[in-house]
């Protein structure tokens, strides 16, 4: 018998579904599932997965390539993770490498190399071609052996790949590549004490007339040193050598964990719980205790104090010896939360974000492997860390859709950390002031414990909300985009010494060019939008594609010189409080000001720390800071989310306004909020103005009951694209017809269009969208898998879709 192996491809190929089987030679015969390989794959060397292994009568060997090498030193996946993927497979129709990627650091476990090396046979064309630059390169290769692209450009300049290329044709060089991991650790080296303290007490008085060796052994009998301690003790080379060479001392290499978080810090200010966090808290312990799964969600308003119980609850986890995740819906946006967790956990802490580099990446994976790191936090993606001991996933802001992840494979984050919990037995805490629609509902439903935070802390209360009909004020003559109750409410507050947050969920400075005379909008060569003018930059952007276009002198239709700027962005609003507040000082947090690795931290931070009066911004400026200073809030027609033709635009609109409202008055001072609306009627507007949950909550249930939408149905959302409007629709408009005439008419599924998207051509492709309803998925995906349409290169399916647009 011989053992083989079932791997999976990791290629990030869609339609690749299928494992295939491998020959394990003896010296690879530990293999089991989990382990991450190389194998050959076509021409090509690629990182696979084993997802199974078996035993195989003899001739099998004959057909099946050998698997070539072993990644790691033990198995990556462990048998959760193994079922975490197989499961996030079936639930999103993706493919079962898809799924087990997410649990690597970087997409790729390995890095392909070229090396060049002289043809041996070289010497007799050699002869016959030498020119004198070619000459000098051979003689260089001659010596070199073996090179690589670097190498060589290092040498012989911008000039190196024409100069390979050329050799290559000759067959003078010939190419090979081989497949390294892509991971590097980082060592450093320690001195340690090769003697036992005795042996040193020993030796020690002999050593008074060499002071710099008796210093170096005096301070190794307290703590092993590194380079760094050695140069500030000011310790020669030779000094090192001496004692290393008398076996006294010895060096030895120790892996270093990069963590670049390493320096947070802040003191943790213990506090005395309130009744409620109380409650929270026992209720969340007293689950632990009995290592069993268990859900809850955490309601509480804004300011009501739920991090804290978060903290708490880690705390219960690691008193345990368990670990924790602690998912926020955005990193850069979360320094506050960072900070608090750092102070109160120090070192245990590790942050994981898209920013790390890949080594770091890894040092970090295996902290948490190693359970050396016991708190991690993260966005979305880390809620697939390597954890082999979970007590406990935490998801603050729960109801943020920056957790759904809007690329294959499309998941969602709230429902794989309900997974992994329950195959640990671990628990899950729903955080919101604003949950889901859908997560109240399965609270309500018993699936999730509700735990209630209902007031802020310390009696501190929730701002005064005042609601303003900008039709009113149009009609009253008023054109400024400050109606005339925020602009009283700013310079109260700017008198009073105090700061305000402005929100408007559009950044740039024109929503959109106009020409006057003739009606045409400038839109973008690529996408079916319009751009949006940007004061700044002096040009127009696209929101889609980014494309930049200068602004014409000239209406491209009609000749006409009236061109004209509509419609209201940050950049003039900023322009507009400016000219009303001459003295104040306003920074503005939007995507254009962000780009800096730590742009959006260093802006709050400023903010907080007084040196500007108001914040102005898209909705960054609206997520979960804690500012103490900050007593009024103006949200600016917010509500225009209402006029996208979607089901959650109610729930987006509620927690937008309830969010950035809640920013006013956390500290002792209370708070004031002006909320600028088009649809003041709304029931959405109206219970974010008043700051009641369970009123919209009862509202929105009923229309999605109605309507027929989640939770009352699941969606899958098939987008198709082409180059072509026609051939988009046209495919569509098929793959509808083969989904209509596979279901059976009773089977309780809804098929829904083909229509047009909102935005019919992004980036050059026109796209159509499918809408399958149903009160249970399973056939429809079983048909789809069937029929592997989920593979189609241009034709998506978004299961559970956070839009359906
Ligand atoms: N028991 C307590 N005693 C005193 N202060 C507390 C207590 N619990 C929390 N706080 C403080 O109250 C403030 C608000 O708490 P926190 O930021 O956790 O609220 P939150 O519920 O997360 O709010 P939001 O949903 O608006 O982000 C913080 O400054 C926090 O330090
Ligand atoms: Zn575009």
């Amino acid at each position: 018998m011989i053992k083989t192996a079932e791997v999976v491809i990791n290629s990030g190929i869609r339609n690749l579904t299928d494992a295939f089987t491998y020959f394990i030679p003896d010296q690879f015969s530990y293999l089991d599932t989990g382990w991450r390989v190389v194998v050959p794959f076509g021409s090509r060397q690629e990182e696979g997965f084993v997802v199974a292994v078996r035993s195989e009568p003899e001739g099998r060997k004959d057909e099946l390539k050998p698997i070539q090498d072993v990644l790691d030193d033990d198995p990556w996946f462990d048998d959760h993770m193994m079922q975490t993927a197989r499961w996030l497979s079936e639930r999103y129709l993706c493919t079962l490498a898809e799924a087990m990627r997410l649990f690597i650091p970087g997409k790729k476990g390995i890095r392909k190399e070229k090396f060049y090396y002289l043809n041996a046979n070289y010497a007799g064309i050699f002869n016959e071609t030498r020119t004198e630059n070619q000459a000098a390169v051979l003689e260089w290769f001659r010596r070199q052996k073996i090179v690589t692209m670097r190498q060589f450009q290092k040498e012989f300049g911008p000039e190196a790949r024409s100069l390979i290329e050329e050799l290559k044709q000759r067959k003078l060089v010939l190419c090979s590549s081989t497949v390294q991991t892509a991971r590097v650790n980082k060592y450093e080296s320690e001195l340690h004490l090769a003697l036992t303290g005795e042996q040193v007490t020993g030796i020690l008085p002999q050593m008074e007339r060499k002071p710099a060796q008796f210093r170096l052994i005096q301070a190794l009998l307290t703590r092993n040193l590194t380079d760094a301690d050695l140069k500030e003790m000011k310790v020669s080379r030779q000094t090192v050598k001496t004692l290393v060479d008398l076996e006294m001392i010895k060096i030895v290499r120790k892996q270093v964990m990069r963590d670049s978080y390493q320096n947070v810090a802040g003191k943790y200010q213990p506090v005395t719980l309130s009744p409620e966090q109380e409650n929270a808290v026992a209720a969340i312990a007293d689950a632990l205790s009995y290592s069993r799964f268990q859900s809850f969600l955490l309601h509480g308003i804004t300011g009501s104090g739920k991090t804290e119980v978060y903290i708490r609850a880690v705390a219960a986890v690691r008193q345990a010896g368990k670990q924790a995740i602690v998912l926020v819906p955005e990193i850069a946006l979360t320094s506050q939360l960072v900070q608090r967790f750092k102070a109160r956990f120090a070192n245990d802490v590790v942050v994981i974000h898209s920013k790390l580099s890949l080594n770091e990446r890894y040092d970090t994976w295996q902290r948490i492997r190693e359970e050396t790191a016991g708190v991690i936090i993260g966005a979305r993606s880390a809620v697939f860390a390597p954890a082999p001991n979970l007590g406990i996933i935490i998801l603050d802001e729960e109801h943020e859709f920056t957790y759904k992840q809007e690329e294959s494979p499309y998941y969602h984050t709230r429902d794989v950390a309900m997974t992994r919990a329950n195959l640990a037995q671990a628990a899950v805490v729903l955080g919101s002031a604003t949950p889901a629609v859908e997560t109240f509902y399965d609270a309500l439903a018993g699936r999730h414990v509700l735990l209630s935070l209902p007031s802020r802390i310390a009696g501190a209360v929730l701002p005064q909300v005042m609601l303003v009909d900008m039709r009113e004020e149009l009609k009253k003559g008023r054109r400024s985009v400050l109606s005339t109750q925020l602009e009283g409410l700013l310079r109260d507050t700017i008198q009073r010494g105090e700061q305000a947050i402005i929100l408007l969920n559009r950044r740039g400075h024109s929503t959109f060019v106009m020409c006057r005379e003739c009606g045409h909008v400038i839109t973008c060569r690529h996408c079916a939008v319009a751009l949006t003018y940007h004061y700044a930059a002096g040009m127009m952007r696209c929101h889609y594609c980014d494309a930049v276009e200068p602004v014409p002198t000239l209406c491209p239709a009609c000749r006409s010189r009236y061109i004209k700027f509509f419609g209201t962005g940050t950049q003039k609003v900023e322009q507009e409080l400016q000219q009303l507040f001459p003295d104040c000082r306003i920074v503005r947090m939007d995507q254009d000001t962000t780009h800096g690795k730590l742009a959006q931290d260093a802006i709050l931070s400023d903010f907080d720390a007084g040196r500007y009066d108001i914040l102005l911004g898209t909705q960054m400026v609206a997520k979960g800071h804690d500012l103490q200073n900050v007593t009024a809030v103006g949200i600016l027609s917010v509500d225009t989310i209402l006029n996208i033709p979607d089901f959650r635009g109610a729930e987006r609109t509620f927690a937008l306004i309830t969010q950035a409202a809640g920013r006013a008055g956390r500290g002792d001072k209370p708070g004031k909020v002006v909320v600028q609306a088009y649809n003041p009627e709304h029931y959405a507007v109206c219970a974010a103005a008043n700051q009641d949950y369970s009123s919209f909550y009862a509202a929105e249930i009923e229309f999605r009951q109605k309507l027929l939408y989640p939770p009352f149905c699941q969606l899958i959302k098939c987008t198709v694209a082409a180059g072509m409007e026609d051939t988009a629709r046209r495919k569509a408009e098929q793959l509808a017809a083969a989904l209509k005439s596979e279901l059976r008419p009773d089977a309780g599924t809804d098929i829904i269009g083909p229509f047009p998207a909102p935005v019919l051509k992004v980036k050059d492709r026109y796209r159509m969208i499918i809408l399958i309803k149903a009160g249970n998925l399973d056939t429809v995906k079983e048909i789809i898998r069937q029929k592997n349409w989920h593979t189609l290169s241009d034709t998506v399916f978004d299961v559970s879709p956070i839009s359906v647009v």
